[in-house]
């Protein structure tokens, strides 16, 4: 089979960068286009140059349209509201979509639900293998331990520049513990805490969010009882895990039916 022709939208960005350096350095993928927005500084330079490739001959664009038409994939770390236009255009050009970007809300998740009726789709708040590893074991720890005794927690860090909390990822293991107590995680969670909170609700899914420096993103599910405290815990210290997963992703999804799948379907992690 040919090589997979991946366009990267938000090439320029922390993962833009992370992910042309790993379509350059695996096999069976090829940089196809480097997607900026509109009015951007940096159109027109070479993608490889800004991740400190040297020049790879793929000038950053914002003519999506011709991007999708010399691609097989878009691979999109972006915004919320720019990976769900993103989804409606990889559609229509039967472009498998890889969707890292987290922070979305409900309206743009059931927008995404809907194109995946006619687009390949996966989408992950986490592309690496240990975080969806440890979601399965977060899974298990949740459903071994009786949520009267057992208060769950997540803890998180990230770098300065993160927009979103709670992160794609302390999200993803929050659903992991709520499906592992068959629970609905909206109703349970606590994102916030400040003033006079009262006692914690039992069986409740608290969220602690922590934002400073340069940290790649780190992760902790506290699973806390009567004089004992599991943790379960994924320290990332490079976003080369991330974009190396979702280029794996990409080359799963090829020839794929239509539909939304996660990286568990990808990594082959599922428990059923
Ligand atoms: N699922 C996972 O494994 C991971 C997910 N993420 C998520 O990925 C997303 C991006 O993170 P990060 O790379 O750190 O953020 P950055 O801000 O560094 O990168 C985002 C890039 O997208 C660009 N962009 C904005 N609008 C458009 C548009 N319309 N078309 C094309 N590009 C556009 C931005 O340009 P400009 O700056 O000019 O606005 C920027 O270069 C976040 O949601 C983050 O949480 C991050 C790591 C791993
Ligand atoms: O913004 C980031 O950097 C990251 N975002 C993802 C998240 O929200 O969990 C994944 C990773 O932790 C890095």
């Amino acid at each position: 089979m040919s090589d997979m022709r991946l366009a990267v939208a938000g090439a320029a960005g922390r993962m833009g960068q992370a992910l042309i350096r790993a379509i350059a350095s695996m096999d069976g993928v090829v940089v196809s286009a480097a997607i900026e927005r509109s009015g951007s500084d940096i159109l027109g330079r070479d993608a490889g140059v800004q991740a400190q490739l040297g020049e790879i001959g793929v000038a950053f664009t914002d003519d999506f349209e011709a991007a999708m038409a010399v691609s097989d994939g878009l691979v999109d770390f972006t915004a919320p509201d720019v990976s769900v236009a993103n989804a409606g255009l990889a559609a229509q050009y039967g472009l498998v979509h890889i969707i890292g970007t987290t922070g979305c809300d409900a309206a743009h998740e059931e927008k995404i639900r809907k194109a995946a009726e006619k687009a390949i789709i996966v989408k992950s708040g986490n592309m690496s293998l240990g975080v969806n590893l440890l979601s399965v074991l977060v899974r298990q720890a949740a459903k071994a331990l009786d949520p009267q005794d057992w208060d769950i927690e997540i803890v998180e860090m990230h770098h300065r520049h993160k927009v979103d909390a709670p992160s794609g990822t302390a999200l993803l293991l929050g659903q992991a513990a709520a499906e592992g107590r068959d629970i609905d995680l909206d109703a349970a969670s606590i994102r916030v805490r400040d003033g006079h909170t009262g006692p914690r609700p039992a069986g409740s899914i608290g969220f602690a969010t922590l934002r400073g420096g340069s940290v790649v993103g780190e992760h902790t599910v506290m699973l806390a009882g009567e004089g004992e405290l599991v943790e379960l815990s994924h320290k990332a210290t490079d976003r080369s895990i991330f974009a190396r997963g979702a280029v794996k992703a990409a080359l799963w999804a090829r020839n794929r039916e239509p539909g939304l799948y996660s990286m568990i379907d990808v990594l082959g992690l599922s428990e059923n």
